[in-house]
């Protein structure tokens, strides 16, 4: 089918595309998540170095997830993914109580930015089944998500691994992002058009 086609075809059906990025420190379950939500699967990961990127059919709703390895060498090159990006999904390792300050600077940066200011934002509190995990509530304080203002925010405890709380979490985005463009709300800010 042509572009022009397929576009006409979404539009009828009410099909959308949306691109999210996936950002979280290194080893949080990012491409753990990728995987299971794109082939089902569990894959046995490596540290991301550079980025994998696939497509997720949600309901009516198309995501590109950009998932960027984070380790700490690697973060400063997170912003070349923010462009145009309508959703964002931070995950959190939730039983790394040492680096949950360090989640929490860097999820500041990242919804700060000039060009992630409309995106609706799930934070994944991820590896629920460990002992030590921090709970959801406690991820939602140390992220400082209820003092965020006029922002579109959910956390959604989660265990990639056996894939719980990941089609929660998408049914929270793809419902929030379509809502927001109904109503004529932006969700993504390009560089060009700041
Ligand atoms: N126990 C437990 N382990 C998990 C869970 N999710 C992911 N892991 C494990 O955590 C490790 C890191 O997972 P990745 O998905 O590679 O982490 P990442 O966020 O992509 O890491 P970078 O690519 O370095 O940024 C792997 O050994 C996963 O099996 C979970 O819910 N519970
Ligand atoms: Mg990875």
């Amino acid at each position: 089918m042509g572009n022009a086609m397929r576009k006409m075809f979404d539009t009828l059906f009410g099909n959308k595309e949306m691109r999210v990025v996936m950002l979280g420190l290194d080893a949080a379950g990012k491409t753990t998540i990728l995987y299971k939500l794109h082939i089902g699967e569990i894959l046995s990961t490596v540290p991301t170095i550079g980025f994998n990127v696939e497509k997720v059919q949600y309901k009516n709703v198309l995501f590109t997830v950009w998932d960027v390895g984070g380790q700490e060498k690697l973060r400063p090159l997170w912003r070349h993914y923010f462009n145009n990006t309508d959703g964002l999904i931070y995950v959190v390792d939730s039983q790394d109580r040492e680096r949950v300050s360090r989640a929490a600077s860097e999820f500041k940066a990242i919804v700060d930015d000039p060009l992630m200011r409309h995106s609706a934002i799930l934070v994944f509190a991820n590896k629920q089944d460990l002992k030590s995990a921090l709970s959801t509530a406690d991820v939602c304080e140390a992220l400082g998500l209820s003092q965020m203002k006029g922002r579109r925010w959910h956390v959604q405890g989660a265990v990639a691994i056996r894939g719980e709380g990941l089609y929660e979490g998408l049914d929270w985005l793809s419902n929030t992002l379509v809502a927001m463009q109904r109503s004529g709300q932006i969700t993504s800010v390009t560089a060009a058009g700041r």
